[in-house]
This record gives structure tokens, sequence and C-alpha cells, in this order.
């Protein structure tokens, strides 16, 4: 039987289309927001989901694909809007967000290098700008957040290239213009990549821990246990520095930094077996594993704030 579309993975102009279809099958409920514009002139659309009309409602924001080659991270962006719309009269976590929470979703963050991974270089890592003699920055090491200290590189050729400056490029610079004008208002920051399975939180650019450091353990904690008990798979979690390795100049940190002080970095599926080619017979369960958390998540902040 066929896969559904959201169990398959879908090139950039798929995607396209699916975010003007989804606004246009929903217009109370669904906005398209244009952050700015990436390094090749390809849109940065975010949809913004809004359920009721309560006056100075806090929000959430997910990202998903800055990373070109982690597919199953705008597969899981697509997978929580199409759960959050479908599920939203049933299911109880979902519709206590979303009463409480509008959501920014912002599917594909590095549209130029996800295109060049379907066309071109599947391994793709970084954004398509060009420097002197080589192309991309690495936009999760381009943000100004302790900018290319160790464990991000000043080299152009690098994978992990911090960029010129920080927010050097027109797409982590978009989206941290949007995050600074909504900073009151957006109180839960995540930002979606693959793979290793883990729940990262600040800080990845020291191994000194976040004001709030119990706060962001035990709410990883919880997520990772329920994903344990409802999907039995694991996931590690911890401060991003302690758990993975050094990392400055990342979007979690920044924000974190801005005072979105609730601000997660999630490493979906798998473990290394298949890596960034996890295949699309994956996509529903590494998708439910990272929206039950997700949803744990949120449920959190909502009762903490
Ligand atoms: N903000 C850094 C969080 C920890 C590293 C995350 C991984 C995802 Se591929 C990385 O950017 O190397
Ligand atoms: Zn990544
Ligand atoms: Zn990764």
């Amino acid at each position: 039987s066929g896969s559904t579309f959201y169990e398959r993975y879908h090139s950039l102009g798929d995607i396209y289309h699916w975010i003007n279809r989804t606004a246009q099958e929903n217009p109370d409920k669904v906005k398209i927001i244009l952050l700015g514009s990436s390094y090749e002139k390809r849109p940065l659309y975010a949809l913004k989901l809004t359920f009721n009309d309560r006056p100075n409602k806090k929000a959430m924001w997910i990202d998903c694909g800055i990373h070109a080659r982690e597919w199953i991270s705008p597969a899981f962006c697509l997978w929580f809007v199409q759960h959050s719309l479908a599920f939203y009269t049933f299911n109880s976590d979902i519709s206590s967000i979303l009463d409480n929470m509008d959501v920014y979703v912002l599917p594909v963050m590095n549209p130029d290098g996800y295109h060049y991974t379907w066309t071109t270089n599947r391994m793709w890592r970084k954004n398509r700008s060009v420097s002197n003699n080589c192309i991309g920055v690495d936009l999760n090491r381009n943000f100004d957040a302790n900018w290319c200290t160790e464990g991000a590189s000043d080299q152009p050729c690098s994978d992990i290239y911090c960029g010129a400056f920080p927010e050097s490029e027109p797409e982590s610079e978009a989206v941290a213009n949007f995050l600074r004008i909504h900073k009151d208002t957006v109180q839960l920051y995540l930002t979606i990549h693959s793979y290793s399975q883990m729940l990262l939180f600040p800080y990845s650019y020291t191994f000194d821990e976040a004001e709030n450091h119990n706060d962001l353990l035990e709410m990883a904690q919880e997520a990772v246990q329920k994903i344990r008990r409802y999907y039995h798979n694991s996931y590690k979690y911890g401060s991003g520095a302690k758990t993975i390795y050094l990392a400055p100049g990342g979007s979690d940190d920044w924000a974190y930094n801005l005072g979105i002080k609730y601000s997660f970095t999630f490493e979906l599926q798998d473990r290394g077996r298949y890596g960034f080619l996890l295949p699309p017979s994956y996509i529903p369960k590494a998708c439910n594993e990272a929206l039950i958390a997700v949803k744990t998540i949120a449920l959190k902040v909502i009762e903490k704030t």
C-alpha cells in the first residue's frame, strides 16, 4: 500500500507547494510568514499556527532543515503541522498546547542546501553561500553565541565553518531578526536535527551550566522517559557541550541568551545504522518519538509560566 504524503521525504518544490496548500486549506489557523530569503534568493517561509484568538498568547518556535542532509528534520516539521491540524480536537495534549501557545514552524531553514542534497550531493550540510575558495557556512555555528570559538572552524572549506562574522548568512540573520522581534512572546525554542537520538539544551559553547539547568534537565529527562515508555527507544539527554561536543554559534544557545529560557536541540533517529540516510519507512516512528517529546516539553513550559 502506498505510504501517505507524511511518510515520504519531499523535494523543496513539494514542500513549498505543501506550505501554500496547508495555508489555503486552513485559512483561519495557518498563516504564511516570509522571514527573508536564502543566499540563492529562495523564500524562507514559516507557518504560524493559531488555534484561537485569545489575546497576547505566548508562542513556541520549531525550525527544521538547518542542516541540508538531515532529511528527517523537515519531515518532522510537516508531521507536526499535520498532526496539530488533524488531532487538535481529539488530542488533549495538542489542544491544551495550541489553546495556550501559537506555534511558528520553519520547515526548511536552509532551502539552498536542502535542494542541493536532492540534486547534487546528498551528504551536504551547510548553506550554499560562496566565500573565497569554498562554498557553505554551517548555519548552526553562525549565530552570535561565543561565535567561532572551539568547536567551530574559521576555514571556509570546513563543514563547521562559522562564516565571516555572526549572522553573516541571510538564513541565520532572518531567523535571528524574527526571534529578536518576538522574544517577549516566544517562550520555547526548538531546533530539529539528526542523527544520534539526543535531546540537548544550553550550553554547547561552554561546559558551564545554564542558569535554569535543573529545569531543562528535568524536562529533557521526562521527554526521554516518554519516548522509552511509548516507543521503546532510547535517547540521550543533557547539555550540548557535555552530551555531544563543544559547538559554539548555535541557534539554541543564542536563543537562550536572547531570553528564551526553554531552548532545545533535537537529534532524531537513528544512532548511525542509516544515519542521515534514514529510510522513509522509519519516518513515522522517528516523528512520533519527536512529537511526544515536543508535547511533553511544551506542556511543561505552559505549566511553569
Ligand atoms: N547548538 C549546538 C547543539 C549541539 C550540536 C548539534 C549538532 C546538530 Se547536527 C551540530 O550542530 O553539530
Ligand atoms: Zn544538524
Ligand atoms: Zn546532528
